[in-house]
């Protein structure tokens, strides 16, 4: 069966559950991506996405939940499965010594066997380094290219099996912003014009931002928001804080309509407001409060207005 051409999820899990020894990681996580999908997993360090990952990925058992990706168990996940993935892990630093096209050519005939007239596979090893930018470094020495080429290369050798779903652990740590730019355009051309359904990793906001259909963050082993950018964005900065002395005390108000605050402050004590500043909190600082109050056990569910936005 071909999952992800017959309208099943990319990757769905229900209850997924993981234990270390005496220590849970996750408490139940209901993550949902559809075919063609560009999901963002977002959360502070030690929250669980590479777990998570890794489980999709069928590299580690879950303690409980159901768990389908492609439409199949990971833990039964066959050579024919496993070559419908492409996984780009953190850094990988082998085959310094192969040139660029020769790694790519050698690890594409692995997927020939598991092509399909709508998904041929291998990836042309032409066309891909087109698509990744590495053309005028194909005959190049591997541990001669550059951090951001190398990268570049990375990716290219998730995506040599045309894979129906992409993993990608936190790809763009240490690019530079225009080597991000590029990396950003790469993702989108790929899940526009493959239809690949794409799981990444980030600590990066912006990047989530910019590249992700859907922004998932992971807290406290706990899915605490899941929205497209443009709902969190609009649910999550609904807040500004207006910022003012009078009588020589400062004051901070958090109020929606910062406008007519200011004209109604301005209105009840004129000329003794001082030091006026009205600053909108981004997503960023939301998001920070969120994480830090999960840690601090201060909160334990997802706040209503963002359980609304993972509806
Ligand atoms: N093999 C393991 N044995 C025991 N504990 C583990 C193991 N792997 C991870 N952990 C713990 O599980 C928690 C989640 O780790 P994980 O690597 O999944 O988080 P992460 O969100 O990917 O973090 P980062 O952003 O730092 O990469 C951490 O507290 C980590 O110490």
């Amino acid at each position: 069966m071909n999952a992800g051409e017959n309208g099943t999820p990319a990757i769905a899990t229900r209850d997924l559950r993981m234990r270390y020894g005496t220590v849970d990681v996750l408490h139940g996580v209901d993550l949902h991506v559809g075919q063609g999908e560009v999901v963002a997993l977002l959360g502070p360090n030690g929250a669980g996405k590479t777990t998570t990952i890794e489980i999709l990925e069928g590299f580690r058992r879950r303690s409980s939940g159901d768990v389908r990706v492609l439409g199949v168990d990971p833990d039964d996940g066959d050579e024919a499965w496993r070559a419908r993935l492409g996984i780009v892990l953190q850094s990988w630093r082998d085959h310094g010594r192969w040139r660029v096209r020769e790694l790519l050519d050698h690890l594409g005939r692995y997927y020939a066997p598991y092509g399909t007239p709508q998904r041929p596979r291998p990836y042309d090893t032409d066309e891909l380094l087109e698509l990744v930018a590495l053309s005028d470094r194909a005959d190049a020495v591997i541990a001669t290219l550059s951090g951001g080429q190398r990268r570049r290369l990375d990716v290219a050798i998730g995506l040599a099996g045309r894979p129906d779903v992409l993993f990608l652990d936190e790809p763009t740590v240490g690019f530079d912003p225009q080597a991000r730019r590029e990396f950003h355009e790469l993702v989108r051309r790929l899940a526009g014009l493959e239809a690949t359904s794409i799981l990444l990793t980030t600590h990066d906001l912006d990047e989530a931002e910019r590249l992700a259909d859907r922004i998932v963050i992971l807290a406290g082993g706990r899915i605490v928001a899941d929205g497209s950018p443009a709902a969190l964005t609009e649910q999550l900065s609904g807040k500004a804080e207006v910022r003012y002395s009078k009588d020589g005390e400062r004051h901070v108000d958090a109020v929606e309509d910062a406008t007519g605050h200011v004209r109604e402050l301005f209105a009840k004590y004129g000329e003794n407001i001082h030091d006026l500043e009205i600053r909108r909190s981004n997503v960023e600082d939301v998001y920070m409060t969120l994480v830090q109050e999960f840690e601090s056990g201060r909160r334990t569910e997802a706040p209503s207005e963002l359980a609304e936005v993972a509806r």
